[in-house]
């Protein structure tokens, strides 16, 4: 029997929020439950989450009406984003008081497997009070885990990189590397272009603010890249698929490239308080464990670098030796993931224990 599930995202600033939650939605919807996804700005789902979708899953305006609507069994509070606070008396007030979940961001810190689970009584005013309990994505089983459609591996074995390329207008020559570039405004991109520019590699930029800041560049000549154009969400993992490296940032993207099984580079949400950076340090410690240690010490440098924790000595990248060795690690890396209980597994464990 299904659940209905109330998904509350407030779109910050770039894609993430509303990148983890509709694939949050889309997996929950796959696996026969029923979604509303009430959304402040819902304008990016155009390019990301094209049509047709799936029909159980209901896209609300933020600000819209919740009176009259099949009472909830599990409500999502997706980073923090504070529920409308007509929304939260009606569940005061619910014969059954739904499952109210905090998605936190995901982090590999340690402190993620101390908070994940834990409850904060709410008071909600008239009617019972409420709970919240804390949901932390995670790296462990002892967090939450990570998104992962059921189907993922096997429609990855059954890619075929090159067509899919061909298909968006990639040509690469044999022997061409292959690299996307999804990043935040970098320092460093210059250097890193420079360094590009002299392997025989084809740069897809994805769309955004990168390709802002290339247009108002001077690139080097021999540098071979393309601009995309905004890709739907399907075509954003199959782009991570199909390349040979990937720069990626933020959440969503940073875990589609593990998944990708491909070396990656991960530019962090930055902060100006520098709390990125044991984040970031945080995911090596536990990435590379296990790591060959030149790769090791080749990643934690170039991430650095990647991240502006410590300046871009070229050269950095040294593709032939990240081509040589990421790509078994990448592969071990995401066999050592796919152990683990998939996010939206664990979110409908709970919620049918639970209801
Ligand atoms: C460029 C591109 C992205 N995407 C999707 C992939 C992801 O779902 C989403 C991008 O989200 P991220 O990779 O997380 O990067 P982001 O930087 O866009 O989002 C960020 O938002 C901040 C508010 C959060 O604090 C960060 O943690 C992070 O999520 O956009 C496409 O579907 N097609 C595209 O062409």
């Amino acid at each position: 029997m299904s659940l209905q599930w109330d998904l509350f995202c407030r779109v910050v600033d770039n894609f993430g929020d509303v990148g983890v939650c509709w694939r949050l939605a889309h997996d929950l919807a796959a696996r026969g439950e029923k979604l509303r996804l009430w959304i402040d700005d819902p304008s990016a789902l155009q390019w990301m989450a094209p049509h047709p979708r799936p029909a159980s899953i209901e896209i609300r305006h933020w600000d819209a009406p919740a009176a009259g609507l099949a009472p909830p069994d599990v409500v999502i509070e997706a980073f923090g984003c504070e529920l409308p606070k007509a929304f939260v008396a009606q569940m005061a007030v619910q014969a059954r008081p739904p499952l109210w979940l905090n998605l936190e961001y995901l982090s590999a810190e340690s402190y993620v497997e101390r908070s994940h689970g834990l409850s904060s009584p709410q008071f909600s005013g008239p009617g019972r009070g409420l709970t919240k309990r804390f949901f932390y994505p995670g790296f462990t089983s002892r967090t939450g885990g990570l998104l992962r459609e059921p189907d993922l591996l096997k429609s990855q074995a059954e890619f075929d990189a090159a067509a899919w390329l061909s298909s968006h207008g990639v040509h690469r020559r044999a022997g061409q590397t292959v690299v996307s570039l999804f990043t935040y405004a970098n320092m460093a991109l210059p250097a890193l272009l420079s360094e590009l520019a002299q392997a025989d590699v084809l740069l897809l930029v994805c769309a955004g603010k990168v390709q802002d800041q290339m247009t108002r560049m001077t690139l080097p000549a021999d540098l071979n890249w393309l601009a995309l154009p905004f890709l739907s969400q399907p075509n954003f993992d199959r782009l991570l698929w199909a390349c040979d490296l990937n720069f990626v940032r933020g959440e969503d993207s940073f875990v589609r490239a593990q998944w990708a099984g491909k070396p990656f580079v991960w530019h962090i949400y930055p902060q100006d308080d520098l709390a990125h950076a044991p984040k970031l340090e945080a995911f090596m410690a536990r990435w590379l464990a296990d790591a060959d240690a030149t790769l090791a010490n080749h990643y934690r440098t170039l991430w650095r670098q990647w991240n502006g924790l410590q300046p871009w000595a070229t050269p950095s990248l040294n593709l032939p030796e990240l081509l040589r060795l990421g790509p078994a690690h990448a592969q071990a890396w995401r066999a050592h993931l796919a152990e683990q209980d998939d996010l939206t597994s664990q979110l409908i464990h709970l919620a049918r224990k639970t209801s």
